[in-house]
């Protein structure tokens, strides 16, 4: 069977690292850089699959973590998958739940064997080991399964980085023989904190494994961005072109263009769904919050460039009344106008990468982004 997950290289940028690709998956095939919506619950909040259809979303995010411990994994298999209990035919590509029991579990404690925890939901003693993360995905049915892994917290000292990266190369190594599906894509994951000689073993030891495609992970943790430019310009060089790098939990449109520009493929983040919810919505000028005074008689769209429902057909002044007025459709329309900016941002980035002119596109890009973004 040919792998479920291929990556194909359509464009190398002759300046830089970027690249433009298409990525197969038994759910279809997607373009990159591409731009992958988190629907942490089985859900990206507040949109329907036929509405991140028409906005070009093409692989979606879920999560093993949240999933396992409501409603579990068997019922999701009863329910004939993800795909089907979810109602979205394109990509699924599921985290393996390490980085949520540390960012949201209580009480983990970590041993060679997986991780022991209590539930953010009930505070129910549970328990997430390489195995028990592969069979949750292999349940679940998502089309890219990502290796269970430590994200190595920021900052923390090299011995530990350096025990815990060569423990996450084990873990990779009990997922590859724990996997069971043919037609699921199980991604390893580069971690090794913020050392240079960490993430280059931690690359060379999970590309003798031969993996489809490769996370970055241990990034976007509260690192300096110069900090994670560098840990990137150390990692993508030493991953195999012909296979898909995934940078973990990235990000807004400036972290886009630098990680592209250093080889990176794909990306995710809460970020734009998120901060949509509490009216704060994504232009190139940067942010604008459309639930502000200063927007209560301003009758233009959020953007007026912007081609999506919201902004052809709604006012700042339509929509900060909503969110006034605690309306959900307020943070319905600013959702969709967050994730088809990043989405159009991507499809034109790789318009550029193609045409031999990102470097132009970068240069334009920072001409509106403020640079004091944090
Ligand atoms: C926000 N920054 C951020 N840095 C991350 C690092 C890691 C990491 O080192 N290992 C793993 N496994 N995941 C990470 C994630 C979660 C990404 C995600 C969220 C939701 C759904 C699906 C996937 C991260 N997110
Ligand atoms: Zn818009």
């Amino acid at each position: 069977m040919t792998d479920a997950i291929r990556y194909e290289l359509v464009k190398q940028c002759a300046h830089t690292g970027a690249r433009a690709g298409i990525l197969h998956t038994p759910h279809g095939s997607f373009n990159t850089p591409m731009f992958m919506p988190v629907g942490t619950q089985a859900t990206v909040k507040a949109m329907s699959p036929r509405e991140l259809t028409e906005m070009g979303a093409g692989i979606i995010l879920s999560n093993t973590y949240h999933l396992f411990l409501r409603p579990g994994h068997e019922l999701v298999a009863e329910a004939g998958g993800l795909h089907k209990f979810m109602g979205w035919d394109r990509g699924i590509l599921t985290d393996s739940g390490g980085f949520q029991v540390f960012s949201l579990g209580d009480l983990r404690k970590i041993s060679e064997e997986g991780v022991a925890f209590r539930s953010h939901i009930d505070g129910s003693r549970q328990f997430l080991s390489p195995e028990i993360a592969t069979q949750v995905q292999n349940a679940l049915g998502s089309d890219i399964l990502m290796a269970f892994d430590e994200c190595v917290p920021y900052p923390a000292e090299y011995d530990y980085a350096k025990r815990s990266t060569e423990r996450t190369t084990r873990w990779a190594e009990r997922c590859l023989k724990a996997h069971s599906r043919a037609d699921q894509g199980l991604f390893g994951i580069v971690q090794g904190g913020m050392y240079k000689d960490l993430r280059a073993q931690s690359a060379a030891e999970l590309t003798s494994l031969d993996f489809p495609g490769y996370g970055i992970g241990g990034l976007s943790v509260g690192e300096p961005k110069h900090l994670m430019y560098e840990m990137l310009e150390h990692t993508t060089p030493r991953l195999p072109t012909n296979k898909p790098r995934y940078l973990m939990g990235v990000g807004t449109a400036d972290c886009l263009v630098e990680g592209v520009m250093r080889g990176v493929d794909m990306f995710d983040c809460v970020f734009p769904t998120r901060v949509a919810r509490n009216g704060t919505t994504m232009t190139k000028n940067g942010r604008l919050v459309v639930k502000n005074a200063e927007f209560a008689r301003d009758l233009r769209p959020i953007d007026p460039d912007c081609g999506c429902y919201a902004c052809q057909n709604f006012s700042r002044a339509y929509i900060r009344h909503l969110f006034k007025a605690d309306e959900i459709f307020g943070l319905r329309l600013t959702t969709i106008h967050n994730l088809y900016h990043l989405l159009d941002f991507m499809r034109r980035m790789r318009q550029a990468i193609i045409e031999d002119r990102f470097l132009a596109f970068r240069e334009e890009f920072w001409e509106y982004y403020p640079k004091e973004e944090n």
